[in-house]
C-alpha cells in the first residue's frame, strides 16, 4: 500500500492533565506520535501510567489539555474528533447498552451507519466470535468474557478504518484470548484497518508491528517491524 493512501493519526506535542483531589496530575507531556492505516501497534506500560487515556486521545474521544491530534487522509487534515464514525473501539469496562441484546448491540452500529441486513451481519459477527448461542442475551446475562466478545464484535462489524482496543483479551481464557487476537490482527492484515491495542499481555503485544512503551510521562518505542516511518 502507497504511502500517501493510508489514513494516518498524528499526536503532536500533546500534553494531559487531570484534576484529583484539588491537584493536577500531569500523565503526559509534549507526547508526539504518528499511527497509520493498516498497521498494527500495542501499548505497554505500567498500570496508572496513562494506557487508556492516550488510546482515549490517538481515537479523538478526548481531547488533550494541550497540543493537537490530526487525522491525515489523502491531502486533508482534520481534527481528530471527525474520525468518530470510522473508529472500532473496544472499551475496558466493554460499554454495552444494558436494555440491548447481544445482536441489538451488535448491530446498533451498522443501523447508525444505513447499512441494510445490520442483523444478518451482527449475528455471522456474534458467531466469529463464539457467541452464535448468546444473541438473545442481554449484558446483564453474559459472563464477563462474553460481554467483552460481544463489544468486539460491535467494534469489528462495520469494517472500521482504525480499531482501538483497551485490554481486549483482558476477561478471556487462553484459547479465546488467542482467538480474539487473530480476529483482531486479521482485520488489520486483511481489511487495512490500523489496529492500537493497550495490553499489559507481552505475548499479545508482540503480534504487533510497533510496541510503544508508556511510563513516567514518557512513550518510548520498544520494538518495531516496520520498514515505513511515520513522523508527525
Ligand atoms: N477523566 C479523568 N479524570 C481524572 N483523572 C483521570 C481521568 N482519566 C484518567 N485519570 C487518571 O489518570 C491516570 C491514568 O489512567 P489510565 O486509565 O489512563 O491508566 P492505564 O495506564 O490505562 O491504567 P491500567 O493499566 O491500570 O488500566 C490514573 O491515575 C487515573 O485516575
Amino acid at each position: 500500500m502507497a504511502y500517501h493512501l493510508k489514513s494516518r493519526i498524528e499526536l503532536c506535542g500533546v500534553s494531559q492533565t487531570f484534576s484529583q483531589n484539588a491537584q493536577q496530575v500531569q500523565l503526559f507531556q509534549d507526547l508526539t506520535l504518528t499511527i497509520a492505516q493498516g498497521h498494527s501497534y500495542a501499548i505497554t506500560g505500567p498500570s496508572g501510567s496513562g494506557k487508556s487515556s492516550l488510546l482515549m486521545l490517538l481515537s479523538g474521544l478526548a481531547q488533550p489539555s494541550t497540543g493537537q491530534g490530526y487525522w491525515l487522509e489523502n491531502d486533508s487534515r482534520r481534527p481528530l474528533a471527525g474520525l468518530a464514525k470510522e473508529i472500532g473501539y473496544i472499551f475496558q469496562q466493554f460499554h454495552l447498552l444494558p436494555e440491548l441484546t447481544a445482536l441489538h448491540n451488535v448491530a446498533l452500529p451498522l443501523k447508525l451507519r444505513g447499512v441494510k441486513h445490520a442483523e444478518q451481519l451482527a449475528k455471522s459477527w456474534l458467531d466469529k466470535v463464539g457467541l452464535g448461542h448468546r444473541l438473545q442475551h442481554k449484558p446483564a446475562q453474559l459472563s464477563g468474557g462474553e460481554q467483552q466478545r460481544t463489544a468486539i464484535a460491535r467494534a469489528l462489524v462495520f469494517s472500521p478504518k482504525f480499531i482501538f482496543a483497551d485490554e481486549p483479551t483482558g476477561n478471556l481464557d487462553s484459547q479465546n484470548a488467542q482467538d480474539i487476537a487473530d480476529l483482531l490482527f486479521a482485520c488489520c492484515e486483511e481489511q487495512g484497518a490500523g489496529l492500537v491495542i493497550v495490553t499489559h499481555s507481552e505475548l499479545l503485544a508482540a503480534r504487533a508491528e510497533q510496541i510503544f512503551n508508556l511510563a513516567q510521562g514518557h512513550c518510548q518505542l520498544r520494538q518495531s517491524k516496520l520498514q515505513e516511518v511515520y513522523r508527525a
